[in-house]
């Protein structure tokens, strides 16, 4: 069997027509390899999931890794031809090498809560032009749908980056031996028929009727209205969640519900929702904010939260069709109506 080919390879055969796109990925991907050295040592590498005391942008209490992961990633990027980062850890732009072409958006560690409890967390990006004379955030605040490519590195059983330059989305696995990352799976398609969904369903009782609904309809299997038995997964690490789906289908969703802060959900935009919906639509799924299309969302600021649903594009248009379709019969299965005897 031929070896399968490196990323470097493959980035000169198949990769963006923007050779600086190109440079973004493979800086990504040599820097997630230090990270991924420390994870994999757990707290022999010190208390990585300890607080630091401080907050991030969005108000959620950093943790050490993550701002380790923060300095590596954006020095890294001085190493390729990029204007400005902006990060979950970082409350305005970062601004490296001001004439370069483009702007890197940061998740630097996905998953923090996971951090002490040795399961799969990563890092997601996200790259754009650069819009020279305007001032950092101005390269950021633009539709989702003018990424040049975007992906995740999850930190697992095996280290994997996820990645399009808009010509499919690739998978590659890190040959630790080796110390370079080689394709795993080319032009991944998501799977349609997967009955599987991934919520965290402790917040049910604040979700809106129609998300409610959908997640009733689920778990009514068989005998509901999709008339299939669905099964759950929630890791708490979306970058584990979305490599699930990817590779053998389903739907995660973090919508917005009633706790307060929460009414946009949880996930950003600009570095976990973009990256993630263009990773998705080059794979044959999507992702919405419960109706509208991600990457036609103009955000209005850098750390903006959006609802989030991804994933075979048949389901994420199912939630859709629940939130907007006017005759959708919330009331057509007494068990699980919640206008039904069982809610009054
Ligand atoms: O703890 P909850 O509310 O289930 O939220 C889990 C979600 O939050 C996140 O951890 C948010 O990302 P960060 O860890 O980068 O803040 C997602 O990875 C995950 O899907
Ligand atoms: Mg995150
Ligand atoms: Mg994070």
């Amino acid at each position: 069997m031929p070896e399968p080919m490196t990323l470097q390879a493959f980035l000169e055969t198949s990769g963006a027509d923007d050779p600086a796109v190109d440079q973004v990925v493979a800086v990504m991907a040599g820097a997630s390899r230090e990270i991924a050295a420390t994870i994999q040592l757990g707290t022999l590498a010190g208390r990585m999931g300890d607080a630091r005391g401080n907050q991030n942008a969005d108000g959620d209490e950093q943790k050490a890794l993550d701002v380790i992961a923060h300095d590596t990633f954006t020095e890294a990027l001085r190493r390729a031809p990029v204007a400005l980062v902006a990060s979950e850890e970082s409350d305005s732009t970062v601004t490296l090498d001001a004439d370069a072409p483009l702007a890197v958006a940061l998740d630097p560690l996905d998953g923090s809560s996971n951090i002490d409890t040795n399961v799969s967390i990563g890092t997601i990006f996200s790259i754009l032009p650069a819009r020279p004379g305007t001032d950092g955030e101005a390269s950021f605040l633009v539709p989702g749908r003018e990424q040049l490519g975007a992906g995740f590195i999850i930190y697992g059983p095996q280290v994997s980056l996820v990645m399009t330059v808009r010509k499919g989305t690739h998978i590659f696995t890190l040959d630790p031996a080796r110390g370079e990352f080689r394709l795993a799976q080319q032009d991944v398609r998501i799977h349609p028929a997967r009955t599987e969904y991934a919520i965290n369903a402790s917040n049910y009782r604040h979700w809106d009727e129609c998300v409610r609904t959908y997640i009733d309809d689920c778990l009514a299997g068989e005998d509901g209205p999709l008339g299939a038995n669905f099964n759950m997964r929630w890791i708490a690490s979306m970058v584990a969640d979305a490599y699930r789906i990817l590779v053998r289908g389903g739907i995660f969703l973090y919508p917005g519900d009633q706790r307060r802060g929460y009414q946009q959900g949880r996930l950003r935009l600009l570095y976990e929702a973009n990256p993630m919906a263009l990773v998705f639509e080059e794979a044959a799924g999507a992702a919405t904010d419960t109706v509208n299309r991600i990457l036609d969302i103009k955000p209005r600021n850098l750390h903006q939260r959006t609802p989030l649903v991804f994933g075979s594009a048949d389901k994420v248009e199912r939630v859709a069709r629940y939130h907007t379709d006017p005759s959708h019969d919330f009331t057509r299965s007494p068990l699980f109506s919640h206008r039904g005897l069982l809610r009054v």
